[in-house]
């Protein structure tokens, strides 16, 4: 049987704002196996952003259950979850935000390699996102912004994850260096069995990369389906609005 990597269940999270309640997650469902990409498209508010940080374990959801390698993820607590989060890692839209300003990029892979007790060197990370060792001198503000990505990458990287959830992670990245950075992203899972939650508003980019697209709306999962079928085919009126934004994804077009 090919039980996934990841399954999540009925995950519902509610927030209550300046006496307003907002559902940002009612009892959503997904699945994600090694080596897959899953690309989580919606407008702005639909919950992708909170179930990433579900995922992440930095907020907990009112309900539902994640299993994941063969834990009962939101359960972990303590030195369980100390030992084992680092297998679930994120890469963000902004990667100055994300990282010390001070520190050169040499310190800030070599302190979850310490931390984890792996023995790899900065240096084989920085190999395994194209960039060559000397950079691991500069500071983050230094380099460019496609390098920068790739440094937050070899970062998620340094604490050997299955699972990556990119939040945005190209999204700021001019369409040239946003090619290479999607490349990267799909060789390494090709290399290394990654799987992938690939957020993103950009129905573009997730399709390019996604192997299966699930389309959320306010805290939902409204369809969910192969790339390919739910891109020529929405069904709901969501991804519709959304395909109909991407000039060369409307039919005809
Ligand atoms: N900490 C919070 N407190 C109150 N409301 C929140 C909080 N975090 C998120 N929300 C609300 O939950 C809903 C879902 O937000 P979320 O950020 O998950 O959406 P999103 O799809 O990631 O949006 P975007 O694409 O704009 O990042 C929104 O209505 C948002 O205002």
């Amino acid at each position: 049987m090919d039980v996934p990597l990841l399954a999540a269940k009925g995950l519902s999270k509610t927030f209550a704002s300046r006496g307003r309640r907002v559902a940002a997650l009612q009892d959503v469902a997904f699945t994600l196996k090694r080596g897959e990409t899953l690309g989580l498209v919606g407008p702005s508010g639909s919950g992708k952003s909170t179930l990433a940080r579900v995922l992440m374990r930095l907020i907990e959801p009112q309900a539902g259950s994640i299993h994941f390698n063969g834990d009962d993820w939101l359960k972990l607590e303590g030195r369980a979850l100390r030992e084992r989060r680092g297998a679930i890692q994120m890469v963000f839209q902004d990667p100055l935000s994300a990282f010390n300003p001070r520190a050169t990029i040499g310190s800030a892979l070599a302190a979850p390699l310490r931390v984890h007790g792996f023995a790899d060197g900065v240096a084989e990370l920085l190999a395994r996102v194209g960039l060559t060792a000397s950079l691991a001198e500069r500071g983050i503000h230094e380099v460019s912004g496609g390098q920068r990505q790739r440094v937050a990458i070899a970062r998620a990287l340094a604490t050997r994850p299955s699972v990556i959830v990119f939040d945005e992670a190209v999204s700021a990245l001019d369409a040239s260096v946003r090619g290479q950075i999607l490349q990267l992203i799909a060789d390494l899972q090709q290399s290394e069995g990654l799987a992938y939650l690939f957020v993103s508003h950009d129905l573009a980019a997730v399709r390019v990369i996604a192997h299966r697209i699930a389309v959320m709306d306010q805290g939902r999962i409204v369809e969910c389906g192969p790339t390919q079928d739910v891109v020529s085919n929405p069904q709901s009126s969501t991804l519709k609005a959304l395909v109909a934004a991407v000039p060369r994804l409307r039919k005809g077009g």
